[in-house]
């Protein structure tokens, strides 16, 4: 599988502290790698570089993210702006919660396709429909004339994989997007996941400080503790033999998740 996503050998700092260090893996084309670890690790601040999203504080002190070959680091705020959802999309831990209360769903859908490319509203509509339809939702035009506060938490999250999902990029980098959510709407965005993944080819980082779903959704895993990674493989092999300390705890103390 041609490899999509490399990160070479990075470093990073808030201010003097260091707090990602020596961390390097790539993402091929169609493949999920669970980044897992408890809070504080650097799970988010791996992701928030891969999107130059690091801030005032943040600096990428060290190695290379590379897309497609392209040194993320060396391009402009505005070649970014064209990276992020377009190639780069984002799902977050409450995706819902970045739609805006008073616009209905469809409208800021809409807004977010516009933002990257000239579409009518009759054909954005087609699309979003169709995307809605393919990741099973019942009655996908009641959605789009949904304001967010109609639908539940659940729901939302999902519509927002959507939102993410319009402009089929190549990579979704999702942070936490299960882990606001209770375990049967937790099963529905792993599906969701899988198919995404099914569907389109995308390739997804996932980072989450549940092993389970990662454990669910996964082909490689990357244990990352302090910063450092403790354990990075194949999903079988890492769960099946461990060779940290670290990741041998983390396994014991989850829970299976059933999917
Ligand atoms: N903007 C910032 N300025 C300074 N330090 C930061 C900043 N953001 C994160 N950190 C620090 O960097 C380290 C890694 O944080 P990060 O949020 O990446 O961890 P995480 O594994 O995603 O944790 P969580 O699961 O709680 O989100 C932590 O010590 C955190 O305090």
């Amino acid at each position: 599988m041609a490899e999509l996503l490399r990160y070479d050998h990075i470093n990073i700092r808030y201010g003097q502290s260091l707090v990602i260090e020596d961390v390097d893996f790539n993402l091929a084309s169609g493949e999920i790698l669970g980044i897992v670890g408890e809070s504080g690790s650097g799970k988010s601040t791996l992701l928030k570089a891969g999107m130059g999203l690091l801030g005032k504080e943040g600096q990428l002190c060290r190695g290379k993210i590379l897309y497609d070959g392209k040194d993320l680091g060396q391009c402009s705020e505005r070649e970014m702006q064209k990276i992020r959802g377009r190639e780069l999309g984002m799902v977050f831990q409450m995706a819902g919660s970045s739609f805006c209360p008073i616009r209905t769903l469809g409208v800021q859908m809409q807004e977010a396709v516009r933002a990257h490319k000239r579409i009518s509203k009759a054909e954005f509509m087609d699309e979003a429909l169709d995307l809605l339809n393919k990741f099973g939702f019942d009655k996908p035009d009641r959605i789009l004339e949904s304001y967010p506060f109609e639908l539940s938490g659940g729901m939302q999250q999902r519509v927002g994989i959507v939102a993410a999902m319009l402009l089929h990029p190549r990579v979704l980098l999702a942070d936490e997007p299960t882990s606001a959510l209770d375990v049967s709407v937790q099963k529905q965005v792993v599906e969701q996941f899988l198919m995404i993944r099914e569907k389109f080819g995308t390739s997804i980082l996932l980072v989450s400080h549940n092993i389970g779903v990662i454990r669910a959704m996964a082909d490689e895993i990357l244990v990352l503790h302090q910063g450092k990674t403790v354990d990075y493989g194949k999903k079988d092999d890492i769960l099946a033999q461990p060779t940290s300390e670290y990741t041998e705890k983390l396994l014991e103390a989850v829970p299976r998740f059933r999917r």
